[in-house]
């Protein structure tokens, strides 16, 4: 048993190749940590088999690479924390909590117990970590077309059914052909990227970033109606046209066009994406650098 994180006792593959025999308790284990992939019930799964065995009070799980912090139950005096591998890989980090302490067989029994966990671990990492490559454009590192698409169907059908706002914002980067054809495919590529980051900083907090295609990015904003989105929008306008762009020697200025449109009652997946997108060719039209609202 260890109190600080430094102090960590290491579970890994290898612990296991030294474990006791496999019983009927680690088999029970075993199967129920099958059924899902997700971190989190994983964790919950694995602490209510224990529960009879090594009963504890408050149980904390964190995963940095995944930015996971799983919580429950009340955190009390007494601890046990492992740092869960596999080979090299890390798993995070599991930590139960009680007013008694941790006797040593109880210890031992866990240490055993903990290896039936690992593996399942190992495999809701390589999922969600195939997911979130499905769904990430891999240059701007924003979320991609398909992420795009299944968030606005789900999004349009919750604004329907609880009646809340929802609006989109696209953002079109302004003669961006004129960036590749000056400077290069590799600047123009840099400045996509550094548009995406741009994006994130403006819509802190939210994780609503999508390009849609080429300089074409494109903004979910749920709870936001159109006064909102269009003010959201003019800050989008604002931060990029303030940034600059070191690209070698040069420093280059960009801007953009962005077309907002909200839900209404009757509108669908296209008609939405429609009037965003007349929009934001509206704000071409009017000059660039430029918001408009598509009604
Ligand atoms: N470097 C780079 N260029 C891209 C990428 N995707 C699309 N493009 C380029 O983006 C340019 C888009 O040009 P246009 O559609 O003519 O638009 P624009 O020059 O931004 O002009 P306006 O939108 O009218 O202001 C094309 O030259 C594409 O080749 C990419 O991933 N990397």
């Amino acid at each position: 048993m260890k109190e600080k994180a430094a102090e960590l006792a290491v579970v890994s593959n290898k612990t296991f190749a030294a474990s006791t025999a496999v019983n009927l308790h680690h088999y029970d284990i075993s199967s129920a940590l099958q059924t899902t992939l997700e971190f989190d019930e994983l964790i919950a799964i694995f602490c209510n088999k224990i529960q009879h065995t090594i009963p504890h009070n408050g149980v904390e799980y964190t995963n940095p690479e995944f930015d996971l912090e799983y919580k429950r139950g009340v955190l009390a005096r007494h601890s046990c924390s492992y740092a869960l591998k596999v080979e090299e890989q890390q798993l995070g980090e599991l930590k139960l909590t009680r007013s008694q302490r941790f006797s040593k067989d109880e210890l031992k029994l866990l240490e055993s117990l903990l290896c039936c966990l690992i593996y399942p671990l190992r495999n809701a990492t390589l999922f969600q970590q195939a997911l979130k490559m499905a769904f990430t454009d891999p240059l701007t590192k924003a979320n991609n077309r398909t992420a795009f698409n299944d968030s606005l169907l789900r999004e349009i059908k919750r604004a329907h059914r609880s009646g809340s706002h929802l609006s989109l914002i696209f953002v079109d980067v302004d003669h961006f052909k004129s960036i590749n054809d000056q400077y290069g495919h590799e600047c123009g590529d840099l400045a996509l990227a550094s548009v995406a980051a741009w994006l994130k900083e403006s819509v802190r907090g939210s994780d609503a970033v999508y390009r849609y295609g080429g300089e074409e990015f494109v903004i979910l904003l749920s709870d936001t109606d159109i006064d909102g989105a269009m003010v959201i929008g003019e800050r989008i306008r604002a931060d990029i046209e303030s940034h600059t762009l070191a690209y070698g020697m040069d420093v280059l200025n960009l801007t953009a066009s962005l077309g907002v449109a909200t839900l209404k009652g009757d509108d669908t997946f296209d008609s939405l994406l429609k009037r965003a997108d007349a929009a934001m060719y509206q704000a071409k039209r009017q000059g660039r650098n430029r918001v408009e609202a598509g009604f």
